[in-house]
């Protein structure tokens, strides 16, 4: 179990991490997850965390380094499967469809749930290749036309069209931070999921590239549901309805983000928007 008498010094013992303060349900959950627990071999990341992703909203994944946050984040689209010693309890629903169930195919799963990491990571393609692959792969065009209208369609959406459209078949590579970034969203999209994931989508980006990808997030919210984890307190502000506060693998507090920024209930989430610690 997580030794929370660890915690730093700004934490006071009577301070209660029993249950998780504020709103975890949501009306109209695109996600819901309940009672999650996550190891690495016996080092418990996640103890016994509920929540839900309201349905095309932003929800913002806050807390200290080390909180858990990626680890939670990646549970959500069975990425952890990846890293051997990572064993995941719980009940993790998509649409009420149980996401861990054993006839689920991991690869569907991650097509319905995208992500989208900290550092971009093109395909070593063309920008086209880069966009057409997963379309390719998961069947969705059945002609060329057909997979020119999705590469283009994802690529406006994702708010490069007009940065590349007379270089499609350069190297998705020799973009920009933020164009490659932006070409992994559009990479993302191109396969029509339904939830994306981002894990600090803009902490290797220069703030000009930071501000065209938060406005993309607000706009793809329209269609998609987002969980985004962030080190900016500004950018949680800026880019979420909803934000969800982690200390040390526990769920503390979730609200709406104007509540959580201005008026924390938990004396642990004030210490941290207050930049007492983290
Ligand atoms: N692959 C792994 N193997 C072993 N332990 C891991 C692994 N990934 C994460 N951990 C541990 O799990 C805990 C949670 O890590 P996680 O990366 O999820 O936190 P985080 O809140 O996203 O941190 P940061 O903000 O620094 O990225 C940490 O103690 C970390 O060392």
């Amino acid at each position: 179990m997580i030794d929370l008498s660890s915690s730093e010094s700004l934490v006071s013992d009577d301070i209660d991490l029993s249950k998780t303060v504020g709103e975890i349900y949501a009306d109209d959950a695109k996600m819901s997850m309940r009672n999650v627990n996550v190891f690495y071999d016996e080092k418990q990341a996640i103890d016994n965390v509920s929540l839900d992703l309201a349905r095309n909203q932003v929800t913002a994944l806050i807390g200290p380094s080390g909180c858990g946050k990626s680890t939670f984040l990646r549970c959500l689209n069975r990425m952890n499967d990846t890293i051997p010693i990572c064993r995941v309890e719980g009940d993790l629903r998509l649409e009420d469809e149980d996401i861990y169930a054993k006839k689920l195919d991991p690869v569907l799963l991650r097509a319905r749930v995208g992500m989208v990491f900290q550092k971009p990571n093109p395909f070593p393609k063309s920008i086209y290749d880069n966009v057409a692959y997963g379309p390719k792969i998961h069947g969705l065009a059945t002609n060329k036309a057909e997979l020119d209208e999705i590469v283009v369609s994802s690529l406006q959406r994702a708010g490069l069209f007009n940065e590349v459209k007379d270089r499609l078949d350069a190297p998705g590579t020799g973009l920009s931070g933020g164009q490659q970034q932006r070409l992994c969203i559009a990479r993302t999209i191109a396969v029509s999921p339904e939830v994306i994931l981002m894990d600090e989508p803009a902490s290797a980006l220069d703030p000009i590239a930071t501000a065209v990808i938060e406005e993309l997030i607000d706009e793809l919210r329209e269609k998609y549901t987002i969980a985004i984890v962030t080190h900016s307190m500004q950018q949680a502000a800026r880019v979420s309805q909803t934000t969800a506060y982690f200390h040390m693998g526990k769920l503390v507090e979730m609200g709406k983000t104007e509540q959580i920024f201005t008026n924390p209930v938990h004396e642990l989430t004030e210490n941290y928007i207050t930049g007492r610690f983290g």
